[in-house]
């Protein structure tokens, strides 16, 4: 028998993304369906899918459940899962203020990543509580075609490689993912941004998102780009005792980052509803038996 399902569409600075509320996790979301979901032309469109579960409805989050009410179960476009999506919070925690389950002020999410601390402001903008930055030791070296940068490796929750660049054209159009050596670096795979310098303090950036290719933005990204440029700039904020701040332009728009002295990186940013609306299940198994059978 068919049933409708709910669904909204939302971004940030147009990260989007298509968001299916489904509080008791009762929604079957296999990665082809979350592929077929995210399909620009044959689904609804999206580089990830924001599934709004209770945590203590979900085999990842139930251990989170007496910190946080609500999961982000985010997954990349092509269905994978990923531990984190710093725009995808600010739009879930959006999505939760218009769902009437939070309000203006502070909230919490639980990801993949932890528990987030996320403030909805009265201007529109969210800041989020990313956590703190692991730069693990080694080179790392990104190439696109005959072009390699020196990159640095950055975990903010999920794996990052940022290459500071001369030219954000050098990366080509991204159709492809980018070469990231040593072979092993990253096992899961990683996220790729290429930085150019705007002023001080002030960079622009493209990114290469693992499971979802070229987007326009990413905010994880930026905050790994906001960390590898203080350390280049030798504005560690642990060291020098007070915060750094970068203002990071993407495609999609600008996010504003902090690093404190005690490592906390936090993101603010917009976040955005569209549309919402409903689908038919009939249609994704439909999709779903093409998938599997051939
Ligand atoms: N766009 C996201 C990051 C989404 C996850 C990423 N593609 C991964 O696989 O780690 C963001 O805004 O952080």
């Amino acid at each position: 028998m068919s049933t409708r399902i709910a669904f909204l569409k939302g971004h940030g600075t147009e990260n989007d993304f298509v968001i299916v509320p489904d509080p008791e996790n009762t929604v079957d979301l296999p990665p082809a369906a979350v592929a077929a979901l995210c399909d620009r032309r044959a689904g609804l469109g999206g580089d990830g899918l924001l599934h709004v579960v209770r945590s203590a409805a979900h085999p990842d989050a139930r251990h989170l459940a007496a910190e946080a009410e609500w999961f982000m179960d985010y997954r990349n476009g092509d269905g994978s899962v990923a531990e984190m999506c710093g725009n995808g919070v600010r739009v879930f925690a959006r999505y939760l203020q218009r769902a009437g389950h939070a309000a203006e002020g502070d909230l919490v999410i639980a990801t993949r990543g932890g528990v987030k601390t996320v403030h909805l402001a009265k201007n529109g903008d969210v800041t989020v509580g990313m956590g703190r930055a692991l730069l693990p030791e080694g080179d790392v070296v990104v190439s696109v075609g005959e072009r390699s940068w020196p990159a640095r490796n950055v975990n903010m929750g999920n794996p990052h490689a940022v290459a500071h660049v001369a030219d954000l054209d050098h990366a080509g159009d991204l159709y492809t993912a980018p070469s990231v050596g040593p072979a092993g670096a990253y096992p899961d795979g990683v996220n790729v941004e290429f930085v150019v310098d705007r002023g001080p303090r002030h960079v622009a950036m493209r990114v290469h998102e693992r499971g979802s290719g070229e987007t326009r933005s990413c905010g994880t990204g930026a905050c790994a780009v906001a960390v590898a440029t203080a350390r280049r700039d030798g504005a560690d904020p642990a060291v020098t005792g007070t915060p750094a701040t970068y203002t990071v332009d993407l495609p999609g728009g600008t996010l504003v980052i902090t690093e404190r002295p005690d490592g906390e990186v936090e993101m603010t940013g917009p976040a955005v509803i569209v549309a919402e609306g409903e689908f038919d299940s009939a249609w994704l198994e439909g999709v779903l038996a093409t998938t599997t059978t051939g």
